[in-house]
């Protein structure tokens, strides 16, 4: 069945998706949109129903958008994926009740994307390994500061189907020491799944209302950029396939530092000349790093790229970093109490992505040459007035 092959009238499930809806909340004209990449065939599901089973691990802003498109594409290709897409809702009560309630009845996310309708097919569920079940295609999408007590459960024998592959969406880096690990890296390593990474100019709100916007995956082999394209192409989501599973991650993870950047420029009330410079020497610093750490890696990734570029772009103007950093210049307060204060749940990663690289460039004596990475951390975390973020670049 192509990409664009209309809904199945009887899905192979037992709950009743008959009052389903599959649509964006924008749809795009026929005649602009791009050739799906999506090619006719799949590479085979191991699972005896001959069909792939999708899961999203994650129910934040992010996970919650891709949770979306997933369950959408799912139930429009049902003969070559299970229709139920399972995401994992770390339990948490809203108004008196469970979320997972609330979303499995409401289908929308009232805590991390309200408004937003979610599929039906889109079941949230509270307790991991019933996620997991059987699922051959895994997305991770929990903010960074949580994945190794995930992976800790899913580590336990017999939790995640033998053959199932990953895409990590999570934006941030594993640093211990003088090594410094992508998170696709470490799920890989950790859980043994070949593991793909998605990153690109995807401000959740903005995707899950049906903007039209680019991402990239990296995959490390043809079998998973054909699935994982399957999984997410959309007319209004176009995802481009790379073999750059480094350059995809280091592009999410670094611009978040340079998105702190842009905030500090914004919070001084310093303009768009300003902000322009630490955009290029942010995407140079992200491009040089990646090049010298992360053997392979390709420099068009940063270029050329949403995960490089395009990502860099809509973080420093649009992005919860940038407004973080914006309002830690004007106030002063700790980014703790910032985060709690305006980002009603959801998590800044910049932060702590900072701190992971200067402690990686200083294990390898390496801090002079990432001037504008080094200021950013000295600002957020040693005392450096935000003002001193252009001196000496
Ligand atoms: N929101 C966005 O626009 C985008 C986010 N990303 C990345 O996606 C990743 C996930 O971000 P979001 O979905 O936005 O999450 P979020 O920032 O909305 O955070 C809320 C999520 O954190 C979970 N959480 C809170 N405390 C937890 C705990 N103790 N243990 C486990 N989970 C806990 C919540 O259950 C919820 O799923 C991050 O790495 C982020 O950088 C990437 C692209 C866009
Ligand atoms: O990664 C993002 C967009 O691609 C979102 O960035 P923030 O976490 O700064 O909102």
């Amino acid at each position: 069945m192509s990409a664009q092959s209309t809904a199945p009238s009887t899905p192979d499930v037992t709950k009743d998706f008959s009052d389903l809806e599959i649509s964006s909340t924008v749809t795009t004209p026929a005649a602009t949109r791009p050739s799906s990449p999506i090619p006719a065939a799949l590479p085979p599901s191991p699972l005896a129903s001959g069909k792939h089973k999708i899961c999203v691990i994650g129910s934040g802003s992010w996970g919650s958008a891709l949770a979306k498109i997933a369950a959408e594409n799912a139930w429009k290709r049902n003969d070559e994926f299970h229709s139920e897409v399972r995401m994992w809702v770390r339990e948490k009560i809203v108004n008196g009740k469970p979320l997972t309630h609330i979303i499995n009845r409401t289908h929308l996310n009232s805590r991390y994307l309200p408004d937003i309708k979610l599929p039906k097919n889109l079941v949230a569920t509270p307790h991991l390994k019933d996620v997991v079940k059987d699922a051959t295609l895994i997305v991770f999408v929990v903010p960074h500061q949580f994945l190794h007590t995930v992976l800790g459960e899913l580590r336990k024998p017999g939790v995640l189907h033998p053959q199932a592959r990953a895409i990590s969406a999570i934006k941030g880096v594993e640093v211990n020491g003088t090594d410094i690990e992508t998170f696709a890296s470490l799920i890989e390593g950790k859980v043994g799944t070949p593991c793909s990474a998605l990153s690109g100019a995807n401000i959740a709100l903005e995707v899950a209302m049906g903007q039209f916007c680019e991402t990239t995956i990296g995959c490390p082999s043809h079998e998973d950029s054909l699935l994982w394209s399957a999984v997410f192409h959309a007319p209004t989501f176009r995802v481009n396939a790379v073999e750059d599973v480094n350059g995809v991650s280091l592009g999410g993870a670094l611009k978040n530092i340079v998105a702190l950047a842009a905030g500090f420029v914004d919070g001084l009330g310093l303009g768009g000349n300003t902000k322009a410079a630490i955009l290029r020497i942010g995407l140079s610093e992200m491009t040089e790093f990646c090049l010298e750490f992360f053997e392979g890696s390709q420099r068009e990734t940063f270029s050329n790229e949403s995960a490089g570029i395009a990502d860099l772009i809509t973080t420093c103007y649009g992005g919860r970093n940038r407004k973080c950093a914006e309002e830690f210049a004007k106030t002063g307060q700790p980014f703790d109490v910032i985060e709690k204060k305006l980002l009603n749940g959801q998590k800044l990663q910049g932060t702590a992505t900072a701190e992971e690289v200067h402690n990686f460039l200083r294990a390898r004596k390496r801090t002079h040459a990432y001037p504008l990475f080094e200021k950013v951390y000295q600002i957020s975390y040693e005392g450096l007035p935000p003002k001193a973020l252009v001196q000496g670049l």
